[in-house]
């Protein structure tokens, strides 16, 4: 049985997938430099980002500003059998490789493992937000299971306005951002859901 959540999930990726791709561009762009102001205002340094897969909102430009700031980009590490997340910090594009699903993610034996516990925040990718701060992704967990090992984390999402939806079908385990970030707002979700 195809649930409301799996139909939602190929709904709202395939609207993300026929965005132009100079639209794409443009609000990436915009998305990155609200982020920079914001990490930058916050004094925020040790920030957990991603290397964009698919259509996603593509923050290589914050991973530019870090590095020609002499700051670490903090990538997450995959795990497809524990469908966990391991943090790793790089110095440059050559200490990446290929990983699991084909992002481009830390190699281990070059980068440096982060503790959790030394995150100020976590940039979290998502094909859908809803108005309430929950978050649909690709299925595996992996953001849920981490937010469960580290509440205190601040997790800022981001997103095209057309990835905003009214919900998500959030289910128990389901963890809410604390921040959004699209190309021309910044909300904030205060209850914690
Ligand atoms: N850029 C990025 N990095 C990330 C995530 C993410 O959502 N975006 N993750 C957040 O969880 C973790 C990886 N999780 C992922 C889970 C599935 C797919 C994916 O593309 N799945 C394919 C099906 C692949 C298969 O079944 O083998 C797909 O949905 O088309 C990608 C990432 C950690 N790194
Ligand atoms: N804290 C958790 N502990 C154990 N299993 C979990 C936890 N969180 C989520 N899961 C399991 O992970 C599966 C996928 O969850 P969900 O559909 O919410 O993923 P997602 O948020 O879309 O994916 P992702 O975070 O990887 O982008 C569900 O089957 C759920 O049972």
């Amino acid at each position: 049985m195809i649930t409301d959540k799996q139909l939602l999930r190929k709904q709202m990726r395939g609207y993300r997938h026929v965005l132009p791709k100079s639209y794409r561009i443009k609000a990436s762009r915009q998305i990155s430099q609200r982020l920079i102001r914001f990490l930058e205002a916050k004094k925020l340094k040790q920030i957990l980002l991603y290397w964009p897969i698919h259509e996603e909102v593509d923050l290589r430009l914050v991973a530019e500003y870090f590095w020609s700031n002499q700051l670490e980009v903090i990538l997450p590490v995959a795990d497809q059998i524990q469908k966990q997340i391991t943090c790793y910090a790089v110095r440059c594009v050559d200490q990446l490789q290929t990983g699991s699903y084909g992002i481009i993610e830390p190699d281990p034996a070059l980068a440096r493992l982060v503790d959790p516990n030394e995150l100020e925040a976590v940039i979290v990718p998502g094909v859908a937000f809803d108005k309430r701060g929950y978050r649909l992704g690709y299925g595996g967990g992996y953001y849920d299971r981490f937010f469960m090992k580290n509440p205190q984390l601040l997790s800022i999402g981001v997103a095209y306005p057309e990835q905003l939806c009214s919900s998500v079908y959030a289910e128990s385990y389901d963890q809410t951002i604390t921040i959004l970030l699209t190309p021309t707002n910044l909300i904030y979700f205060l209850e914690k859901n």
